[in-house]
């Protein structure tokens, strides 16, 4: 319950609402209190009258008594209605001000996780499942809304009424009240138990049904595996056998709701029982009056409700604190990655120091740069080259602070990078990874994703520099293509080339390109390196590659192993140099040598 108590700054901001809400509770059940009394009034009045009638024995003056009586019956029962409409009335603003808080509340809280979430470190989404951060700001939002919303309002509306009906019926009858109210406590009861079975086998149906999803969202898009390697049929059975799971435990599920109805109506049928049986007693010893008694089945019947709430409510609360408590693990976690407080912005010119870096991936222990040194000078290019795990990629991360190294420091201009804020230092870095994200949206849209103010002209710009801008003109809508699931499928290239022209829009003075020419052919290759040349003239880059690009003279070549710069220097001084890198170089115009002679 403690969890929950994080959601009260929500009430208070929306205090007005709330107690709004609670006023037109407590009016609405006032004007229904009024119904059973006038019911009481009108069995009286008749129990009163009927004798004086009977004993009148003069025709006109018999319809002269039925025709008074009708207009005293016709105007309780306009009343009534009058009543129940106005407490109905006001049962609609019940609901219109504290579900429509509910659903703020949600919107306001799904909001204020997802900022989190933007805001905390890529340790967090290793150490985290997507699925469970999705999950956080959906199923578990809406369950902790049914708290906010439907729990709050029907706990309210059931404290007072049952204030409310209890003092009522107290007064009347002490000892009928107690007996007629003595099954609803069983009724709370069974309907918490049942709703705790209901919603543990609705849980574990959502599980099945998530499963099976998935399952078909795979075999959707792994359909061209699925089809070369002709496993349609396990797939097939696959799915079949988890449809067979949730469908058992639907029809578990339908079995126990089927249970609910008819024990409710079996609760609420005994209190009746008991309230004409004892009731009807106290009438025949003169204790109370038949209108009492018909008064006392109507408070049955509205207490009900409430007593069943009671149950309802319980089980909705416990599993809304389960999943605040959930939300608070994440809402809890800070990120490691945090502006210092004394930072300031600066314009970065792009001279880069690393000083003694080591960086271990903490989760997994792996130390990915050691005593890691390098100097980057304003406007130099810098290729890193080296083989696969060496620490490239966790370079470049380290300079644009996705992780902070746990020894020696990262310098830009001479500011340790801890001491530029983030966005600051972000903004003015351009990196461009390497694996390729490109939005469900359009061309201009993905590349615009940079810098969203920049003109079409300048997205041209950015898609020509990046040899790309011939491709998109291809499509038929050009640069307003779609791309994604249901747009127009890129090759590895392509996505490649849009992703830089990304990078290339920012036009930052330092940018990082992480191996993001991989899948694109010798000639676009060739055609890209000539760009960049000219775009980079009097920028600092970082290159990192598999492949060597002997046609761009780089300033500096750092060849990396295991963490470790194992050699550098400019091209030619690392090819006399005949270590890696000569060997690397030999092997690749070799491989060229041989496809162009195929
Ligand atoms: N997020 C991560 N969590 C844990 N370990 C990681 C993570 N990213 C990389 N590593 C490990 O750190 C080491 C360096 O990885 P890194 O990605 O920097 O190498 P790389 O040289 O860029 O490799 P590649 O050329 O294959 O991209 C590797 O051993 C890798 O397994």
């Amino acid at each position: 319950m403690k969890h929950l108590a994080s959601l009260n700054k929500y009430f208070v901001r929306y205090k007005w609402r709330f107690l709004l809400g609670l006023l037109f509770t407590a009016v609405s059940i006032v004007f229904s209190i009024f119904q059973p009394i006038m019911v009481r009034q009108i069995f009286d009045l008749l129990e009163q009258n009927l004798d004086s009638y009977h004993l009148i024995d003069h025709t006109s003056l018999k319809t002269a008594f039925r025709g008074h009586f009708s207009a005293v019956l016709a105007f309780y029962g306009v009343t009534i209605l009058l009543l129940a409409l106005l407490s109905g009335f006001f049962m609609f603003l019940q609901r219109q001000t504290l579900i429509v808080m509910s659903r703020h509340i949600e919107y306001d809280l799904k909001n204020e996780i997802y900022e989190h979430y933007q805001k905390l470190h890529l340790g967090f989404y290793k150490m985290n499942r997507t699925g469970d951060l999705m999950s956080r700001i959906t199923e578990d939002v809406s369950r902790v809304r049914m708290y906010v919303g439907p729990a709050v309002m029907y706990a309210t509306r059931t404290i007072i009424m049952m204030v409310i009906i209890l003092w009522l019926m107290m007064n009347v009858n002490a000892e009928l009240t107690l007996y007629t109210l003595s099954p609803l406590p069983f009724l709370a009861l069974t309907i918490y138990y049942v709703n705790r079975i209901i919603h543990k086998k609705s849980e574990k149906i959502q599980a099945q049904l998530s499963n099976i999803t998935s399952i078909s969202q795979e075999s959707y898009s792994g359909i061209r595996v699925i089809k070369s390697y002709i496993q349609e049929d396990a797939s097939a059975k696959h799915f079949e056998d988890a449809s067979e799971e949730y469908k058992q435990s639907s029809i578990s599920l339908a079995k126990t709701d089927a249970l609910y109805q008819p024990a409710m109506m079996l609760m609420i049928g005994l209190s009746v029982i008991i309230t004409i049986f004892i009731g009807g007693m106290q009438v025949i010893k003169g204790n109370i009056t038949v209108g009492n008694l018909a008064e006392f089945v109507i408070y049955v019947n509205m207490l009900t409700f409430p007593f069943f709430s009671i149950g309802w409510v319980a089980s909705m609360i416990q599993r809304a604190a389960a999943s605040q408590q959930r939300i608070n693990e994440f809402l809890d976690v800070q990120p490691e990655i945090q502006d210092a407080p004394n930072a300031q912005d600066v314009d970065i010119k792009g001279h880069v120091r690393f000083e003694d870096v080591r960086f271990m991936y903490t989760h997994t222990g792996i130390t990915a740069l050691n005593d890691f040194n390098l100097e980057i000078k304003p406007g130099e290019k810098v290729a890193i080259i080296g083989r696969t795990g060496s620490g490239k990629t966790t370079l470049a991360q380290l300079l644009i602070r996705m992780f902070d190294p746990q020894q020696g420091r990262i310098t830009i201009d001479g500011i340790d990078i801890k001491q530029i804020p983030l966005h600051s230092l972000r903004t003015q870095i351009s990196y461009v990874p390497q694996d390729v994200f490109l939005f469900s949206d359009t061309i201009t849209n993905n590349i615009r994703f940079s810098t969203p103010s920049a003109e079409q002209e300048t997205v041209q710009l950015a898609a020509r520099q990046a040899s790309v801008e011939k491709d998109i003109l291809q499509f038929p809508a050009g640069f307003e293509t779609e791309i994604g699931e249901r747009g127009v499928t890129l090759s590895g290239g392509q996505k490649q080339r849009i992703s830089i022209a990304r990078g290339l829009l920012k036009n930052p003075n330092l940018l990082v390109f992480d191996d993001c020419l991989s899948a694109v052919d010798a000639r676009t290759e060739k055609e890209i390196i000539g760009n960049l040349y000219a775009y980079l003239q009097h920028k600092t880059a970082i290159i990192i590659t598999h492949r060597i690009f002997a046609l761009f003279s780089f300033d500096k070549i750092i060849v990396l192993d295991e963490g470790k710069i194992i050699e550098q220097g400019t091209h030619n001084e690392l090819l006399a140099n005949n270590g890696y890198y000569a060997e690397l170089y030999q092997r690749q115009q070799k491989n060229e040598q041989e496809s162009i002679s195929e």
